[in-house]
């Protein structure tokens, strides 16, 4: 295994860059969406399929996969490529934010988190340590560091505190990863919607040096003006040659607007999740395919889209088997909106090369605001 890992921006336009991360395991072309496969799986989906999405890396989780199957059984069977059978690279992410947002019974402090398993109510301990070592363990290529996430809403002094805190937990994340060539540890910001909490934060992340730099605490609630007003000048306190990942993010709008202010890489579950329901996404806007209006429909989701659903299927049919409950449902509506999400992120990589994302992104809205879905 080569022990690179490096970025490289290919090109600039505006804030927002196109590039390339090399990682032992492939190539990550940015701006990047990476599906989240939290506990190993990304639902619905063979890996092969997501593969054939256009997709070059996916999510994985610590909290999930500590508690179920276990991060040392994970190892023991090869690791969490081989157990999953993803071969490209994988993102980890530290377990701070699930502790909070679905483990019971949690006690914080600044040691780290114990916690209640939401699953049977088992108790564990996560410290930056621990994140380090199980995320070693399934032997993801991206590790995040142990953070805290902090509830919205909270006052300036709670986002300070958490700040402050997940900032000494950096330090020690650093150095429980120690030297690991071609694995890559990415910092966390917080800070809320503080500037000057945002740029203290920055400043720590940089003082330590990390791989790349993830902007976090956003997607919490705070709304998308918010959110934007956050990355308007967030990402720049960050170092211009690493990458710059976004948590947990988002709607395709949200996601142009991040690529736009300059970020690399996102996550989101909303692709997947809402497929499931039966939301899908397309170029005029999202559509619910079990509304009823599409019972006799012949037409496929999107005439333009090229995925296995609308290739060969048409709405009526897609409508009828939501309805139906059938298991086909899920993976084709989470087929389309991942082929969807990759797409997008093709056509922004595109035009950034091109020097016309400006107007790729008046196409993006126009189409949307004609709407016709
Ligand atoms: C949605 N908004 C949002 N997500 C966020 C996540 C990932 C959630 C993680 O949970 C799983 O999705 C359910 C994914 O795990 C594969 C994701 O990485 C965050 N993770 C950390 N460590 N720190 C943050 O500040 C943070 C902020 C977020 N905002
Ligand atoms: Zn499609």
């Amino acid at each position: 295994m080569t022990a690179a890992f490096n970025f490289d921006v290919t090109a600039i336009d505006g804030a927002a860059r196109t590039g390339v991360i090399a990682t032992p395991r492939g190539a990550i072309r940015t701006p990047a969406f990476m599906p989240v496969g939290t506990a190993g799986t990304v639902k619905a989906m063979l890996p092969e399929s997501v593969a054939a999405t256009g997709a070059d890396i996916l999510l994985g989780n610590t909290y999930h996969l500590m508690l179920r199957p276990g991060a040392e059984r994970v190892a023991r069977l090869g690791g969490l490529h081989r157990f999953m059978h993803w071969e490209r690279p994988i993102l980890t992410d530290s377990g701070g934010f699930q502790v909070m947002s679905l483990a019971g019974l949690r006690k914080l402090t600044e040691h780290g988190v114990t916690f209640k398993s939401h699953i049977d109510g088992s108790r564990h301990e996560l410290t930056p340590e621990r994140s380090m070592e199980i995320q070693r363990l399934l032997g993801s290529d991206i590790v995040m560091c142990f953070d805290e996430c902090p509830a919205l809403p909270a006052s300036d002094d709670e986002v300070a505190r958490a700040m402050r805190l997940s900032m000494r937990w950096a330090e020690r994340s650093r150095a429980a990863f120690g030297d690991r060539p071609g694995h890559a540890l990415f910092g966390i910001m917080q800070g809320g919607v503080n500037r000057e909490l945002r740029e203290e934060s920055a400043e720590a992340l940089k003082a330590i040096g990390f791989d790349g730099y993830a902007v976090g605490g956003l997607a919490v609630g705070e709304g998308q003006a918010a959110m934007f007003g956050v990355l308007d000048y967030a990402p720049g306190f960050l170092p211009a040659e690493k990458p710059r990942y976004l948590m947990g993010v988002g709607k395709p709008e949200d996601i142009v607007g991040a690529v736009a202010r300059g970020i690399d890489m996102m996550d989101c579950v909303l692709p997947t999740r809402s497929g499931r329901t039966g939301q899908v996404f397309t170029r005029r806007g999202a559509l619910n395919i079990k509304n009823a209006r599409h019972q006799d429909d012949p037409r496929p989701i999107d005439e333009a889209c090229t995925c296995p659903a609308c290739r060969n299927y048409s709405r009526a049919y897609l409508h009828h088997v939501f309805r139906a409950q059938e298991i086909i449902a899920s993976m084709l509506l989470t087929w389309h909106n991942l082929h969807y999400y990759q797409e997008l992120m093709a056509g922004m990589r595109a035009a950034i090369a091109e020097g016309r994302f400006a107007a790729w992104q008046a196409g993006f809205h126009a189409l949307r605001e004609e709407g016709d879905v």
